[in-house]
């Protein structure tokens, strides 16, 4: 097997949480990934950054065993995709989205839609759920800064809140991997910063499971985050360790525009130059 992120790969496939090698992803004759190579592993907290139709969600729907790949092996939790019953994987993988959020019954209470996760995940669906459930949902809530929110119905909520209380639905199963894609989207300033700031603090916890954040932005990546992938029309630009990545050469490929990438404190601001 060859090496990726210019790292040799384990014998033991299981100790990687994403093993993709070679990946391609072709739809109606447009190639959606391209010789994708990437290994993530359990204690990484990665940023997909990249302009519009990059294939960053394309990328996400492979690390949530949601697609196959065209070409190439992917490797979700030590599983070869294609060669797993990948509703069994997918119990093993927290994911949030523009989708799942439109899968929400707007009049379900915010606890419910946390606490059902896991009710989802096991194939049953009760009318009360038990005690231990819901205290780990309000526990989750709390987390995030919405537990008073506990008994709002989820249609009634902002943005900001919806996006909240689908990361704590993502985590209500323990899930051994954390895929948020654009969980900044649509948010104001206040909320954005509130979020990353969340983001950050689940990104330093040594018992949160390994998470990978797509975002256009370079403002929505969270202190705490260790690797980056640049990509840009299906192919990587640049991938590793976040201080290697985040350049503003890359990111002047990545987006095929001159941009200055700042720092300021442990956070990350672009402008055109
Ligand atoms: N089923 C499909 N058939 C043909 N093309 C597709 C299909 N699904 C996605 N694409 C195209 O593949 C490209 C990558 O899509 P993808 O959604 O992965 O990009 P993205 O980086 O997440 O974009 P955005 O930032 O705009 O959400 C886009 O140009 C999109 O139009």
């Amino acid at each position: 097997m060859r090496p990726v992120n210019d790292v040799a790969v384990p014998d033991n496939l299981a100790d990687l949480v994403i093993h993709m090698s070679g990946v391609g992803v072709r739809r109606g004759g447009n190639k959606l990934l391209a010789d994708l190579d990437w290994a993530v592993e359990l204690d990484e907290r990665w940023v997909v950054l990249g302009p519009n139709g990059a294939g960053k969600t394309t990328l996400l729907k492979l690390a949530a065993a949601e697609l196959h790949p065209t070409t190439g092996a992917v490797h979700v939790l030590g599983e070869r995709l294609g060669r797993v019953d990948v509703f069994e994987l997918r119990t093993r993988v927290g994911f949030t989205s523009a989708a799942v959020n439109g899968r929400i019954p707007p009049e379900e209470k915010v606890r419910d839609v946390v606490v059902s996760a896991g009710y989802a995940v096991m194939g049953r669906w009760r009318e009360s759920y038990d005690e231990l459930d819901t205290e780990r949902a309000d526990e989750l809530l709390a987390a995030l800064g919405i537990v008073h929110l506990a008994d709002r119905s989820y249609g009634t909520l902002s943005e900001g809140e919806r996006k909240r209380t689908l990361i704590a639905r993502a985590l209500m199963t323990d899930p051994e991997m954390l895929l948020l894609d654009e969980p900044a989207a649509g948010l104001d300033l206040g909320g954005r910063e509130d979020l990353v700031a969340r983001l950050s603090e689940l990104a330093f916890d040594p018992d949160a499971p390994a998470m990978v954040l797509v975002t256009h932005h370079v403002e929505e990546i969270p202190p705490g985050f260790t690797h980056a992938m640049l990509l840009s029309d299906g192919q990587v630009v640049s991938v590793g360790l976040m201080d290697d990545v985040m350049t503003s050469e890359n990111l002047s490929a990545a987006f095929g525009q001159e941009l200055l990438l700042q720092r300021s404190g442990d956070r990350f601001f672009a402008r055109r130059r």
